[in-house]
């Protein structure tokens, strides 16, 4: 039998790397089957999910940046990874009859919709996962900053940030293995300590519109699922 969720509307954000699943570049299509299914149990559950995924499985803008390279490029490079795994995953949630449609921020109308918030609103109404592509449309941000945009603009009750890690470390656990986990931190202690899970501008946007942020390791099967229903491991950002 379905659970029940505590939550009505929900912005899930997966980081390109998820996608990875045992391999060195690009997408498992084993990975993107589990997602689907964790998002179909979720919209089974009558959550309203919207959807923004990653590109840093295919490019990331910095990459060239680092080695010297025009910066806009390489982020354009990087939004259109995001769009390819947005694509996969339509197709991962279609082959599981879950109903979806991809909304881009960058308008390529042969492969996907251009977004439009009323449009992405009519469909997540009606029980459709709406997944945003193409980050926020613009260069030097990053995805988690469009996923809190588009939580923001959907009026989602919070962002769930599906990561590598099962929650906010006191500094990146894969780094010190001394770093010790938040059961709880509100969005100002995480920008006033610096701490890198999120960019500090999505953490800002979040803070600002009162959206918690949820992050839990979207490598754990069902974690997504156990969270909406008030289990799973997580460290939840939320102002008191
Ligand atoms: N204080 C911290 N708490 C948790 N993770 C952290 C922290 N600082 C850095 N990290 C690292 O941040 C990563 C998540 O950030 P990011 O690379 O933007 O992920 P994603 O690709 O999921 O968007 C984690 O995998 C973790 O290694
Ligand atoms: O609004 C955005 C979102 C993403 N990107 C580019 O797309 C890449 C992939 O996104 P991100 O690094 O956020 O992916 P993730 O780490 O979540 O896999 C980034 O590195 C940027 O180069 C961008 O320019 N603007």
């Amino acid at each position: 039998m379905a659970g029940v969720s505590r939550f009505r509307r929900v912005l899930l954000k997966v980081s390109g790397e998820a996608l990875l699943g045992d391999q060195a570049f690009g997408i498992d299509d084993k990975v993107v089957d589990r997602i689907a299914g964790e998002i179909g149990a979720a919209v089974a559950m009558g959550v309203e999910v919207g959807l923004v995924v990653g590109g840093g499985n295919i490019f990331r803008g910095m990459t060239i940046a680092k080695a010297g390279g025009n910066r806009v490029a390489g982020d354009h490079m990087g939004m259109l990874a995001t769009v390819m795994n947005a694509v996969a995953l339509h197709e991962g949630l279609e082959r599981r009859s879950v109903a979806c449609r991809i909304f881009s921020a960058v308008p390529m109308p042969t492969i996907c919709e251009t977004f439009s918030q009323q449009r992405a609103e009519k469909a997540m109404t009606l029980g459709k996962v709406a997944i945003f592509a193409g980050g926020t449309g613009n260069p030097f941000f990053t995805t988690d900053s469009g996923a809190a945009l588009r939580a923001a603009e959907m009026g989602c009750d919070a962002l769930f940030k599906g990561t590598q890690v099962d929650g906010v470390y006191s500094a990146d656990p894969k780094k010190d293995p001394n770093a010790t986990r938040f059961e709880r931190i509100s969005h100002a202690e995480v920008l006033a300590r610096g701490l890198q899970v999120m960019d500090a501008a999505a953490v800002a946007l979040a803070r600002d519109n009162r959206i918690p942020v949820i992050v839990f390791s979207i490598q754990t099967p069902n974690a997504f699922v156990d969270i909406l229903t008030g289990g799973g491991r997580a460290t939840i950002v939320a102002d008191d």
